[in-house]
């Protein structure tokens, strides 16, 4: 048991999924894995181990933005012990040659966020990475599988809505999308020495103004859902 997660020791598997959205995470579960278990309800962010193709492996939401995130990640490595971490989330296109529903696996996640300066101080602007073995590993199986993946930098942004960012300048720079989370999420896995991943639905276009509906974002993201569970059983 952790400060947020009442799950009992040995409840949560070493790897996990992690979407923004609590009730993602419930359809995950009783969608894609065998006898799911939910083992935790605080704050209603749940979270479910399960069976998927014969390994254990679990499903937690961590609700939105870097602080939130960070909570969960914290606690899931150092009181639950988990070594792969895969968020599942939904993400905005900043570029024209993304669309709507695209599936995007974030090599690096750029941030706005003070977590590097106030981990590394003022002078350095440390890169957060993916873990190579668990990209490449999430790219060859959504080949195998025949769904388009995009693979580059995103930005990991501390305000959903805001009128600062420049989004043309940072999508020049060859930044596909916009989410919440990510920075953190490999800072932490980098400080922890685990392995972590984030794959992302398009859910809505900051150019065109497309958008998905509540539904969809809850619901409709089955592809990255495949690629991020074929990814963490293997290896
Ligand atoms: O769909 P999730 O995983 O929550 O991710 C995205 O959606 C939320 C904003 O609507 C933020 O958490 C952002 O990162
Ligand atoms: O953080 C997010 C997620 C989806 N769409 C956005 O515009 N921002």
């Amino acid at each position: 048991m952790s400060i947020h997660i009442e799950a009992a020791a040995g409840a949560v598997a070493d790897r996990i999924l992690l979407p923004g959205d609590p009730l993602r995470a419930k359809y995950i579960a009783e969608t894609f894995l065998e006898n799911p278990v939910c083992y935790n309800r605080v704050r209603n962010i749940f979270g479910y181990t399960g069976m998927y193709k014969g390994t254990r492996i679990s499903v937690q939401g961590t609700g939105m933005g870097i602080p939130s995130i960070s909570i969960y990640v914290n606690e899931l490595i150092r009181d639950y012990g988990v070594q792969k971490l895969i968020r599942v989330g939904t993400c905005g296109a900043m570029r024209e040659d993304i669309h709507l529903r695209d599936v995007i696996i974030a090599q690096g996640a750029t941030t706005d966020s003070a977590i590097i300066r106030n981990t590394f101080g003022p002078a350095i602007n440390y890169a957060p990475l993916a873990d190579f073995e668990l990209l490449r590993l999430a790219y060859d199986k959504a080949i195998s599988q025949n769904i388009s993946v995009r693979v580059g930098n995103i930005i990991s942004v501390d305000r959903f809505y805001d009128d600062e960012i420049d989004n043309a300048k940072l999508a020049d720079y060859g930044i596909m999308a916009v989410e919440m989370e990510t920075a953190a999420l490999y800072m932490l896995a980098a400080k922890y020495k685990v392995q972590a991943l984030g794959v992302f639905t398009v859910s809505d276009h900051l150019i065109t103004h497309e958008a998905c509906t509540a539904e969809e974002r809850q619901l409709s993201f089955d592809d990255m859902i495949r690629i991020a569970l074929e990814a963490a059983i293997a290896g």
